[in-house]
């Protein structure tokens, strides 16, 4: 008999228990109690999953794109009105605050709607033979668009039901199969928007769940001949080493980054102080496209790191229950590594301007300034509240700074000068860069990308169902 804080995996419609008899339990990152227990699977549980999901695709993608849209647009509904519940959940098991954990899930039904409506649309297309030198108009080509087959989906911590969705439904709607591996410390919250899908009518095995540590099942999945597409996000060396166990499936992977805010010499630094509070400390900067380092002029920094002073003093520091701004980091082994950036930097010199204070897991927003190329900080990625601010003699030190990164995700220009906006923007190795705001993945119809050691192929609700596809030709020679 399962407990009621266990959570079972889901194989062809059945949530079970695995038979290794091991679990891993959750613990809450503010109140350090148990939140649950997911299943630790075997490989052998793994197999079937992946099986499972192989038979159930071809009928699935069989189907008229508008009734694979039904269980989508149902989906979406079955999630909004569990908005409150898994909120909660995402609360308890990831330390989110309640207010954007909700939020979390809104904009996750919005995401599940868009991609039906954009797979509707989504067709191939036609192309005439005569158009090539040598080529004839009786020589016709109809392409059109199929599903890959069976789509892993790996997920991180952070949004563990928006970006795990956004990478089921493009895969759904284009006709293949689902393995999803949410994060272990995500997975509650995985099960229970899975639940919702199948409140909203899942054909068995066309999605299984499976849980256990990326460390122990990771490779088996990644390496398994049974799967046709990866997506993944998470960190650098994760995804590292799993495009390594792939073999010859395509692999989309979502990063991390060191994203910098450039405030340029005519910046309206007030929109500039507001933009990059916001965007590095929102969720405790525990999100890939958290502004991680700001470069301004030396003679218009003391100005800048003023502003930023006062917006940075005025975070609420707690917990999530209370929608904390800042809320304690995902576990001690996070809290303790952003801790060693702080003091690397403190120790070689840079001033701490606010924060630098801890309580466990908890650590206050941190402004540090005086950041040179010769602190950790400046490069490394923290996964939590600390921003950087390194004062420069030029835009030219701000544009080589951005582009020595090994991470190439996001970049932030603030500039009145809209010519000044786009010589720069053309100038940064980045996926993209935000005008005059914060750096943010948002709206999700845009494509989503990192370059360098950032990611690989592009997310974004259209550009997903395109890497979910493959292009099938039929030439008719009349
Ligand atoms: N660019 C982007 O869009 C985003 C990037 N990120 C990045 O993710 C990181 C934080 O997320 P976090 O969850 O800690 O990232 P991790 O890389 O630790 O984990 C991500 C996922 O990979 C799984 N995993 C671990 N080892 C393997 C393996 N060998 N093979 C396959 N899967 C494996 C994890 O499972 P398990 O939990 O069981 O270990 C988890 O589901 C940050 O670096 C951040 O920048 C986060 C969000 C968005
Ligand atoms: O995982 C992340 O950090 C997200 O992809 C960022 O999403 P956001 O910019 O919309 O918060």
């Amino acid at each position: 008999m399962m407990s009621m804080n266990t959570y079972p995996y889901l194989i062809n419609g059945q949530w079970q228990e695995s038979t290794t008899n091991e679990t891993i339990e959750l613990v809450s990152p503010y109140t350090e109690e148990v939140v649950g227990s997911v299943q630790a699977m075997s490989r052998d549980e793994v197999d079937e999953a992946i099986h499972g999901a192989k038979r159930a695709q071809q009928e699935w993608a069989a189907l008229p794109v508008n009734k694979r849209a039904e269980l989508l647009y149902a989906w979406a509904d079955k999630l909004e009105e569990r908005v409150d519940e898994i909120g909660q959940i995402i609360m308890r098991e990831v330390g989110k605050n309640l207010s954007d954990a909700k939020k979390e899930v809104v904009r996750t039904a919005e995401i599940i709607r868009y991609t039906a409506e954009e797979g509707l649309r989504f067709t191939g297309g036609f192309m005439q033979g005569d158009s090539f030198p040598g080529g004839s108009k009786n020589k016709m080509a109809i392409i059109k668009k199929e599903a890959l087959g069976v789509v892993l989906a790996i997920s991180p911590f952070n949004y563990p039901v928006n970006l795990a969705a956004a990478k089921i439904a493009p895969a759904l709607i284009t006709g293949n199969a689902v393995v999803f591996k949410p994060a272990t410390q995500g997975a509650i919250s995985g099960v229970k928007m899975v639940e919702a899908l199948q409140d909203a009518g899942l054909p068995s095995g066309l999605l299984n769940l499976v849980t256990g540590r990326g460390s122990v099942i990771g490779d088996y999945l990644t390496s398994h001949p049974g799967i046709d597409m990866i997506t993944f996000t998470g960190g650098t060396g994760t995804g590292q080493h799993l495009s390594q166990q792939a073999s010859m499936v395509p692999v989309v992977l979502e990063l991390g980054g060191k994203d910098p805010a450039l405030v340029l010499e005519d910046a309206d630094l007030t929109l500039a102080a507001d933009q990059i509070v916001s965007g590095a400390f929102s969720y405790s900067g525990q999100r890939c496209t958290a502004i991680k380092r700001v470069f301004v002029l030396e003679h218009q920094a003391d100005e800048l790191v003023g502003m930023l002073k006062e917006r940075v003093e005025k975070l609420s520091v707690g917990s999530p229950v209370d929608n904390s701004f800042i809320v304690p980091l995902i576990d001690k082994k996070s809290a303790d590594y952003v801790q060693g950036l702080i003091d690397d930097a403190v120790n070689k010199q840079a001033t701490v301007v606010h924060g630098n204070e801890r309580d466990g897991n908890l650590l206050h927003p941190t402004l540090l300034d005086h950041v040179t190329r010769e602190m950790r900080v400046a490069w490394e990625e923290p996964f939590g509240p600390v921003l950087p601010i390194i004062r420069v003699s030029s835009l030219d030190e701000m544009i080589e700074l951005t582009n020595e990164s090994e991470f190439g995700l996001q970049a932030s220009v603030f500039t009145q000068n809209v010519n000044n906006a786009f010589t720069v923007a053309d100038k940064l190795d980045v996926g993209t860069v935000q005008v005059n705001g914060r750096t943010e993945r948002g709206p999700d119809h845009f494509p989503f990308i990192g370059v360098k050691q950032s990611g690989l192929g592009v997310q974004g609700i259209g550009r997903s169902l395109e890497t979910m596809t493959r292009d099938k030709v039929t030439v008719i020679n009349l």
